[in-house]
C-alpha cells in the first residue's frame, strides 16, 4: 500500500496542505510542536477512523476555523492498493449554532461515494509506532485490547461492527442490571440483551483468539532474531469468558500453558458464554454490571516464561514491543496481501544503536515508511541519503528534498 498524495484542510495546525508523498522512506523533521505528529495522526485516522491522540474529533479542527459558524476539517488521501489508485476523504463538520450549541458530524467518502465508518475501514491500512507504546506491555489491559482492536478492525471485515455493537449492547445491559439491582424487577428481561451480547461477544473472542495465535507465531520469530535466540516470546490470551474453561469459569493453569481454542465453533462459544452469564446472574445484578465478556479480556506477554508486564526490564520490554509491532505489520501483510504504511513517531530516540538498526532494516522490507524526528543525526548518513526529507515549521512544509540522486 502506498500513500501517494495527502491533503489537509483545517486539521489541527495545518490550515492547508496539499502534497505528493514520497516513497519508500520519508523523514519528517522539525522542532517540537511544529506539526510532525499531526501529520501521522491524520494519516492514521484514515486507517482507523479514530485519533490515537484524542477522544474527541472536535479537537482535530483547527482552533481558528472552529470559531466560524460552520467549520470543516478535511483529510484527503490518494493511495495505491494492489493495482488501483483510491481516494479516501474524511470531513469533520462542526456547526456552531448560537442557540443549540455545537454539533459535530462526520462524512466519509471512499472513491467519491459516501460510506459509513464500518464500510470505510480496511481500505487504507497503517501501523503506528509511538515511544509510549510500551504501555501495550506494561499498562492496563485496556491498552492491549486496543492494540488488538486496531489491528483486527483494519483487516477483518465485520470486526469493528461487532465491537461497536457489543459496546452499545453492553451499555444497555449494564443499565438494566443497575436498575434491577436498585429497584428490583423481573430478571428475565435480561435474556434479550444476553442473546445479543453473546452473539457479538463470541465473534470478538474467536477473532482475538485466532489473531493472537497468528501474531504470536510471527512475533516469536522476530523476537528470536532480536534477542539472538536468547529469549522465547509468548502471547497468552486470557479471555474474561474463556470457552476452554470449565463451566464454573475456574482455570488453574500456569500462565504459560498453551490453551487451544481454535476448535470451538461460534455457536459453542455463544452457548458457553450464555451459560456463564446465567450462572453469574445474581452477582451481576447486585453489582450492576456485566462481569465477563470481551470488554474484560486480557492478554499477557511473556519472555522465557516471565510476565514482562510485571517483571520485564526496560530493555526486555522495548525488544518485546518491537517484536509485537513488527509482527502486527507482518500479520496485516499476511491477511490483506498489502504492506500497511508504517508511521513512526520519534521512536528512534528511545532505542539503543542495535535495536535502531534492527528497526531500520525491517523498514526496508515494507513499501512505505514515514518517520518523524527532531534530530536527523539519529539516522545513519546512508539512511538519510536514501530518504526524502520534509522540514516542518508551524504547520507548513518549509522544505522538501528528494533522496540524493533521485
Ligand atoms: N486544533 C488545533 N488547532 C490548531 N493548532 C493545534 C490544534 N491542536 C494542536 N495544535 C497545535 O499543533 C502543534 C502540535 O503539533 P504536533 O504535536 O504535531 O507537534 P510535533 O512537531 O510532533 O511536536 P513534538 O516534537 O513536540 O512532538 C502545537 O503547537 C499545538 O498547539
Amino acid at each position: 500500500m502506498i500513500l501517494t498524495h495527502l491533503s489537509l484542510t483545517n486539521f489541527r495546525a495545518f490550515a492547508r496542505l496539499d502534497v505528493d508523498v514520497p516513497r519508500p522512506t520519508l523523514l519528517i523533521v522539525g522542532e517540537n510542536a511544529q506539526g510532525k505528529t499531526t501529520l501521522l495522526e491524520a494519516i492514521y485516522y484514515l486507517a482507523t477512523l479514530t485519533s490515537f491522540h484524542t477522544e474527541s474529533d472536535r479537537q482535530l479542527i483547527n482552533f481558528l476555523a472552529a470559531r466560524e459558524p460552520l467549520a470543516v476539517a478535511r483529510i484527503v488521501a490518494e493511495f495505491i492498493r494492489g493495482e488501483h489508485t483510491h481516494r479516501l476523504e474524511v470531513r469533520l463538520i462542526q456547526e456552531n449554532a448560537a442557540l443549540n450549541g455545537n454539533r459535530m458530524r462526520r462524512e466519509i467518502l471512499v472513491d467519491g461515494v459516501k460510506r459509513t465508518a464500518r464500510e470505510a475501514l480496511g481500505h487504507f491500512n497503517a501501523v503506528l509506532f509511538l515511544p509510549q507504546m510500551t504501555n501495550i506491555i506494561e499498562g492496563a489491559p485496556e491498552e492491549r485490547r486496543r492494540y488488538l482492536n486496531m489491528a483486527l478492525a483494519q483487516v477483518m471485515p465485520g470486526y469493528a461492527q461487532a465491537l461497536s455493537e457489543y459496546t452499545q449492547i453492553l451499555g444497555q445491559r449494564n443499565a438494566l442490571l443497575k436498575q434491577l439491582g436498585e429497584r428490583g424487577g423481573d430478571p428475565a428481561q435480561l435474556q434479550y440483551w444476553d442473546a445479543l451480547l453473546v452473539e457479538r461477544g463470541a465473534l470478538i473472542i474467536q477473532a482475538r483468539s485466532k489473531a493472537l495465535d497468528e501474531i504470536e507465531t510471527l512475533a516469536a520469530r522476530i523476537h528470536d532474531r532480536l534477542t539472538h535466540g536468547q529469549e522465547v516470546l509468548h502471547l497468552v490470551y486470557r479471555p474474561a469468558y474463556d470457552p476452554a474453561a470449565p463451566d464454573n469459569g475456574q482455570m488453574a493453569l500456569r500462565l504459560d500453558t498453551a490453551v487451544k481454542r481454535e476448535h470451538f465453533s461460534l455457536s459453542q462459544i455463544q452457548q458457553g458464554f450464555l451459560r456463564r452469564l446465567e450462572a453469574l446472574r445474581s452477582d451481576e445484578i447486585s453489582r450492576g454490571m456485566t462481569l465477563i465478556g470481551p470488554h474484560r479480556d486480557e492478554f499477557r506477554i511473556l519472555s522465557n516464561g516471565i510476565d514482562l508486564g510485571d517483571y520485564g526490564s526496560r530493555g526486555q520490554v522495548r525488544t518485546a514491543l518491537m517484536a509485537l509491532k513488527l509482527a502486527e505489520v507482518a500479520w496485516m501483510h499476511q491477511k490483506s496481501g498489502e504492506w500497511p504504511v508504517l508511521l513512526l513517531d520519534e521512536v528512534l530516540a528511545e532505542l539503543d544503536a542495535q535495536r535502531r538498526q534492527d528497526l531500520l532494516d525491517f523498514l526496508a522490507e515494507g513499501e512505505q515508511s514515514l518517520l518523524t524526528t527532531t534530530d536527523l543525526n539519529l539516522f545513519s548518513p546512508s539512511f538519510v541519503r536514501r530518504a526524502a526529507i520534509w522540514t516542518i515549521r508551524a504547520g507548513c512544509i518549509v522544505s522538501s528534498e528528494l533522496p540524493a540522486g533521485a
